[in-house]
C-alpha cells in the first residue's frame, strides 16, 4: 500500500495559537479519509499545509513523495475544494467549468455537465449571484469532475440541501468505485458520511487524537441497552466507555465484544447496537477537552 501523504512532526503556529501541534500521520493511496474535529480544531489549517497553501512552522510534509509548497509536479495531482473558494468577480459558472481543465489533467467535461444537471446549477449565472448552496454545488462538481488523484473537500456543502448532499455522497461513491483515488473529507455532518469513510482522522486542539480504520473503529464499541440490573451485571467486568439511563433502563457503551459475549447479552434480553461514529468522535474530543482543562 502506497502512502500519498506522509507527515512528520508537523506544527503550525499563528502568533500564540498552535493550530497544528506536532502531528504525524500517513494517508494511504485510494481510500476515503474523514478529517473530523470540532470548530477551531485545526482541520482547515492542516489542509492548507497539505496543499501547499501555507508554510509549516516546523516539521515535514511529503505529498506524492515531495514537498507540496510551490511544487507544480505535486499540485497538478491535487484538488482542494474549500468553503471559502474565491473566483474572479465577473466569472459565470460556465467559466469555472471551462477553466478547470487548465488545472486538472483528468478533468471530465461530460461528467461535469451531468453533475450540473444533477445539482441543477445555472451555468450562465454569475458566481457572485449564486445562492450559498449553489456555490457549494459548484465546488462539489469541480471536486468530483477533476478526478484528481488526491482530492480534499473542506466542509464542501454549506447551504446544500439534504437532497443535494445525498447526490454528492452517491456520486462520490459511484465514481470512486470506478476510478479509485484518495479523498480527504472534512465535515461536521459525521453520521451522514460515516458509511463513506474508510479511515478516520480526528483532530482536536491541533493534535491527532484518533487515526483508525473505520471498520475497526465501528467494531471498537457497542451500546448495550436493557434493564438496569441486566446491563449492570453484563458490564460488571468490562471497561465502560459511557453510561446513561432513564428510570429502570440503562444504556452503556463498552469496548469490543466477541461473538460469545454477544450471545450472553442476547440470552440476557439485552439489545446491542453499534456506536455511531459521531458519538465516538464526540466522546474522543470531549475527553481530551476535559483532560486539557484539568491540566491547564
Ligand atoms: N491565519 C490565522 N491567524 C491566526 N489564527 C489562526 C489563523 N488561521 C487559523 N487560526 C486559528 O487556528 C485554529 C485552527 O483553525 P482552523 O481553521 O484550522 O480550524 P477548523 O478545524 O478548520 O475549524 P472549523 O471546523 O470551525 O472550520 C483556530 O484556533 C483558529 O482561530
Amino acid at each position: 500500500m502506497n502512502n500519498v501523504i506522509d507527515v512528520r512532526h508537523l506544527t503550525k503556529q499563528f502568533g500564540n495559537v498552535r493550530a497544528v501541534d506536532d502531528v504525524s500521520f500517513t494517508v494511504e493511496e485510494n481510500r476515503i479519509y474523514g478529517l473530523l474535529g470540532r470548530n477551531g480544531a485545526g482541520k482547515t489549517t492542516l489542509m492548507n499545509l497539505l496543499t501547499g497553501q501555507d508554510f509549516a512552522t516546523t516539521g515535514d510534509i511529503r505529498v506524492f513523495g515531495a514537498t507540496p509548497v510551490e511544487n507544480a509536479s505535486v499540485l497538478q495531482h491535487v484538488c482542494f475544494i474549500k468553503e471559502s473558494q474565491k473566483y474572479p468577480d465577473d466569472f459565470l459558472v460556465k467559466h469555472v467549468l471551462r477553466s478547470a481543465p487548465w488545472f486538472f489533467e483528468n478533468w471530465d467535461a461530460d461528467y461535469a455537465e451531468q453533475l450540473v444537471d444533477d445539482f441543477r446549477v445555472p451555468v450562465k449565472r454569475r458566481i457572485k449571484k449564486l445562492s450559498r448552496g449553489q456555490l457549494s454545488a459548484v465546488g462539489v462538481i469541480v471536486g468530483l469532475a477533476s478526478r484528481a488523484p488526491l482530492t480534499f473537500f473542506d466542509e464542501p456543502y454549506l447551504g446544500l440541501d439534504a437532497v443535494a448532499r445525498q447526490i454528492f455522497y452517491d456520486r462520490l461513491l459511484e465514481d470512486y468505485a470506478e476510478r479509485p483515488r484518495t479523498v480527504i473529507l472534512s465535515t461536521h455532518l459525521i453520521d451522514e458520511v460515516s458509511n463513506l469513510l474508510e479511515h478516520v482522522l480526528v483532530i482536536d486542539q491541533g493534535r491527532i487524537v484518533l487515526d483508525q480504520d473505520a471498520e475497526t473503529l465501528r467494531e471498537s464499541a457497542t451500546v448495550v441497552v436493557g434493564t438496569r440490573s441486566s446491563v449492570d451485571s453484563f458490564v460488571a467486568d468490562r471497561e465502560v466507555l459511557h453510561r446513561e439511563g432513564v428510570g429502570g433502563l440503562a444504556s452503556v457503551t463498552v469496548g469490543p465484544l466477541s461473538s460469545a459475549d454477544r450471545k450472553v447479552a442476547y440470552d440476557s434480553g439485552l439489545e446491542l447496537s453499534p456506536v455511531s461514529l459521531q458519538q465516538l468522535v464526540i466522546r474522543k474530543t470531549n475527553t481530551s477537552t476535559q483532560e486539557f482543562e484539568k491540566s491547564a
